[in-house]
């Protein structure tokens, strides 16, 4: 076991840190506040190589490790968790799920403008009747010989109005269950392909959610991805590389939110000490500080089994599980050890508090990571 990093990744954590304070801190509390899209920001990331991290340079990416990605992931979810989920949904569902499945003629055409940053993605499987159920899609893709037709509404979807390529997971032979779903590539503009009203939301709001509807989009057959009937299979392993990524944004928020409550417990003064030297406070420091080595060493873990070329469809529940109820306990104690001023939005912890809950949410709910570990160990 090594414990210790390379050069690359400390270069690369270096690059994500001196990202997330110079470019996502300034402006992050006003963007929350008015809902808005870190447009100038993911600009950038595209342009310094964080939007296709883990993709070949032949298709413009990175070239990059899954370790490298959750330690840029958790850098700049330390400080803006709206940025790190356009990251996240980038990254390890729309390119690597391209590159991974994909046939050559859509990663020259979709991957090489996703990974460069020149576009981005969304990934569309909710839909109003199918969250944690997604084998219950209604959205259809019906077959008529060289296109498919697609109709249907998709919900939650991030990235929904600022993407311009989607991929989109809908039913074509509903008596075949899960194995007549397909994955297609629904290009922003496709008629009758209308982006709904913009979600309100109580965190990451700087992020950009929207339902979608389509209403009879023509789809060519050639943007299909995959076999007839893989798309379920598209979802869930895509899904699954996915959960590391949030996994890796909820250990930064609760790390973000940590190292906020260090440096505040060392500054404010109560009962003529700093509030460090109250052993409750400083018991509170000691239980996030293990927490988050913790989540850490899972979220790393899971990274490093997909980067073996290991199975990671427990390592990446497991670690999305734990890093998230380590990213809610965090914060709420960092808004606890604040006191008033946890409460009020320019000591940030509040929002992390508020951005923490969705790990908790997308990409699986706990309560459906908790069925994906439990289906593990009981068949083992
Ligand atoms: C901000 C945001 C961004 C999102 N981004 C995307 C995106 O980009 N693409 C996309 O496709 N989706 C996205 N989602 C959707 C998200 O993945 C779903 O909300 C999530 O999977 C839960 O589905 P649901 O909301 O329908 O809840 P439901 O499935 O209705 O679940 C409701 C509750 O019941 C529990 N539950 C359900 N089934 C079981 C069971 N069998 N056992 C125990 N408990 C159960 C759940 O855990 C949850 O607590 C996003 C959601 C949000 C809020």
């Amino acid at each position: 076991m090594d414990f210790s990093f390379s050069e690359e990744h400390l270069m690369i954590r270096q690059a994500a840190r001196d990202f997330a304070q110079n470019e996502l801190l300034p402006g992050v509390i006003e963007r929350d506040e008015a809902q808005k899209f870190p447009t100038e920001q993911i600009k950038k990331l595209g342009e310094l190589g964080f939007l296709g991290m883990m993709t070949d340079p032949k298709y413009n990416g990175s070239g990059m490790d899954t370790l490298s990605y959750v330690i840029a992931m958790e850098e700049l979810s330390k400080v803006d968790a709206s940025t790190s989920v356009v990251v996240s949904v980038n990254n390890s569902l729309v390119c690597w799920g391209l590159e991974a499945f994909g046939n050559e003629e859509q990663k020259q055409k979709y991957l090489t403008r996703l990974a460069s940053g020149e576009v981005i993605g969304a990934f569309c499987l909710s839909e109003p009747e199918a969250g944690s159920d997604a084998t219950s899609q209604k959205t259809t893709a019906i077959d008529k010989g060289d296109h498919y037709i697609l109709n249907g509404t998709k919900n939650w979807i991030t990235n929904g109005g600022t993407a311009d390529i989607y991929l989109v997971i809908a039913q074509t032979d509903r008596e075949k269950g899960h194995k007549g779903i397909n994955a297609l590539i629904v290009e922003k503009g496709m008629p009758g392909f209308e982006i709904g009203p913009k979600e309100n939301k109580l965190g990451i709001r700087g992020s950009d959610t929207h339902s979608l509807i389509f209403n009879d989009v023509k789809v060519p057959k050639e943007n299909r991805i995959g076999e007839d009937g893989f798309g379920f299979k598209f979802a869930m392993k895509t899904l699954s590389g996915g959960r590391i990524g949030i996994a890796a944004q909820a250990l930064g928020i609760a790390a973000g939110a940590y190292e906020l409550a260090l440096k505040y417990s060392k500054e404010r003064k109560a009962f003529g000490t700093e509030i460090a030297n109250h052993q409750a406070i400083a018991f509170k420091l000691a239980d996030m500080h293990v927490q988050i080595e913790a989540a850490r060493n899972l979220v790393y873990r899971s990274a490093w089994d997909k980067d073996q070329g290991k199975n990671y469809d427990l390592s990446s529940a497991m670690a999305k599980l734990y890093a998230s109820q380590v990213a809610m306990d965090t914060t709420v104690e960092a808004v606890q050890i604040h006191g008033g001023n946890g409460f009020v939005k320019d000591y940030h912890v509040e929002r992390l508090m508020r951005d923490a809950k969705i790990t908790q949410i997308y990409e699986g709910t706990s309560e459906i990571q908790k069925i994906v570990i439990s289906r593990s160990i009981l068949k083992d």
